[in-house]
């Protein structure tokens, strides 16, 4: 996708020492004897981590300096912050104009959201919709400012959402769809491909799943060429490269250099119309929600902006969002956990509440519908939570009602596959909790247990890649 992707290794070759580098994280890199504080050879994202090394993507290649050794810096991601700020600032002034104008009020409760009591009919994409499904979908497609779509887990909620964007494409809406994390965003992406929609994917190529990349704008971008001219800039740039490689003198290699920047500048000004151009002719543009804010979207507007999993999302982050356009539809599940607002300040003022739980409180089901078929569990473990948390509204569908361990190919009944939902206490058992040197909690009893539990349905015959085995504690993990 025109980036650079440069493999870092110890200089020994060995495996790596403990480190906290992540996919996906913002890195510098600098030579190993700067000092603190000093200037970068440049910034990446990176893109894979191995036992012996770190591959990062980078938008130029560093200049000089790769040589000697280095080491790269996990830096804050400050671009997600200030967007998040600007959107607060943009909030605070009034939004008086633009598309959202009409929105805010309806989302602040300052005005009512219309609602239309017309059903909608629609002839779905999916034909295995529940009821449901079917009556969310209606009520979305009638909203004229707001939805809230409520899916508690397994209940087939991205399902809704992917019918809602195929139905509101042929009506001929322009949507924005966003979800706090890339993989949620990557996940509509995939269920939307197959329908051939006309879709582009905003986000960094180091980002986003494999599997979506060829909708990436990059990507777009790259095979669309509008410009005969890009595409051979880029070849130029290419032989260049090579030349650089076989460089030996220094002066040679500074002019090549001097001249592939040139290049790339002047690429990178036809690459900009072809961004124009993919993200005009699209009719669904889908990134995260702080990635809605790129200057890519400044000039575009939408009928719809659908944020998925919103009840997970900062309210920051959904504005970002939700500025863009004159309608909105969020789904998710205010009664699943919301996520972790650190700062006790911003919790006490209401941001511990998200947008999603607000508008719920606001107006209930004048705005919302909830899907009521769950398809993931076995119905004993759905109903402790269906009682405690849905007014018992939750259906197993008949494909997971009764499912058990023990009708998977080749596995076994035994005390360990036949019940449904096991609790292993484990008090008194002289299992102390530890904090690990950053404050995370572990237990190596409990993580004993668990991996004991784990052998014994592996011997009944569960395949381990069946298994998954969680824990709210990073120092777990790593036990
Ligand atoms: N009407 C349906 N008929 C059969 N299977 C369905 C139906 N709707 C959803 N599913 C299946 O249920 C599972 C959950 O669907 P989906 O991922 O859309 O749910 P979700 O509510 O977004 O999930 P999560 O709980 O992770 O947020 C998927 O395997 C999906 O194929």
């Amino acid at each position: 996708m025109g980036k650079t992707l440069l493999e870092f290794q110890s200089t020994k070759g060995d495996v790596l020492p403990a480190h906290k580098f992540g996919t996906h994280d913002v890195v510098v890199l600098k030579p190993n004897k700067a000092d603190v504080g000093s200037p970068s050879l440049g910034q990446g994202v990176v893109y894979r981590l191995k036992d012996s090394s770190i591959t990062v993507a980078f938008e130029d290649i560093p200049e000089d300096g790769l040589n000697s050794p280095l080491r790269l810096e996990k830096v804050a991601n400050e671009i997600t912050f200030r967007r998040m700020k600007d959107a607060l600032i943009q909030l605070s002034k009034g939004v008086h104009k633009g598309p959202a104008a009409d929105l805010v009020p309806v989302l602040f409760g300052e005005k009512s959201p219309t609602v239309s009591k017309k059903e909608v009919p629609f002839t779905p994409f999916n034909s295995n919709l529940d009821h449901s499904q079917r009556n969310a979908i209606s009520k979305a497609l009638s909203s004229k400012n707001l939805f809230l779509l409520h899916g508690p887990p397994g209940t087939g909620k991205t399902t809704t959402v992917v019918e809602i964007i195929l139905q509101e494409v042929k009506r001929g809406s322009k949507i924005l769809a966003c979800a706090a994390s890339n993989i949620a965003v990557d996940n509509i992406v995939e269920r939307l491909v197959p329908h051939r929609v006309k879709l582009v994917r905003l986000g960094h190529p180091a980002r986003l799943l494999p599997q979506v990349l060829e909708s990436a704008l990059d990507a777009q971008v790259l095979r669309g060429d509008n410009s005969a001219l890009a595409k051979d800039i880029r070849k130029e740039m290419k032989a260049l490269n090579g030349k650089l490689l076989k460089a030996k003198d220094r002066n040679t290699k500074r002019d090549i250099r001097k001249e592939l920047r040139t290049l790339s500048k002047e690429e990178r000004k036809r690459q900009q119309l072809a961004v124009t151009d993919v993200i005009k002719n699209a009719d669904v543009v889908l990134t995260t929600l702080t990635g809605a804010s790129s200057y890519k979207l400044d000039s575009t507007s939408f009928d719809l902006v659908i944020i998925d999993e919103a009840a997970q999302a900062l309210e920051i982050a959904c504005w970002i969002a939700l500025l863009k356009g004159s309608r909105c539809i969020l789904a998710g599940d205010h009664l699943q956990l919301p996520p972790t607002i650190q700062s006790a300040e911003a919790e006490r003022k209401g941001l511990g509440r998200t947008l999603f739980e607000r508008l719920a409180g606001l107006y209930g089901d004048e705005v919302m519908a909830m899907l009521t078929v769950q398809y993931r569990m076995h119905e004993l473990i759905m109903d402790y939570s269906s009682k405690e948390l849905y007014d018992s509204k939750l259906k197993a569908h008949s494909s997971v009602a009764g499912h058990m361990l023990y009708d998977l190919d080749n596995v076994q009944r035994s005390s360990s596959t036949e019940p449904t939902l096991l609790l292993v206490d484990i008090a008194g058992c002289d299992m102390e909790e530890k904090k690990d040197e950053e404050d995370s909690t572990l237990n190596e009893g409990e993580a004993d247990v668990a991996i004991a539990h784990a052998r014994r349905l592996i011997q009944s015959g569960v395949l381990p890649s069946d298994i998954g085995i969680i824990t709210p504690y990073a120092a777990q993990v790593r036990d």
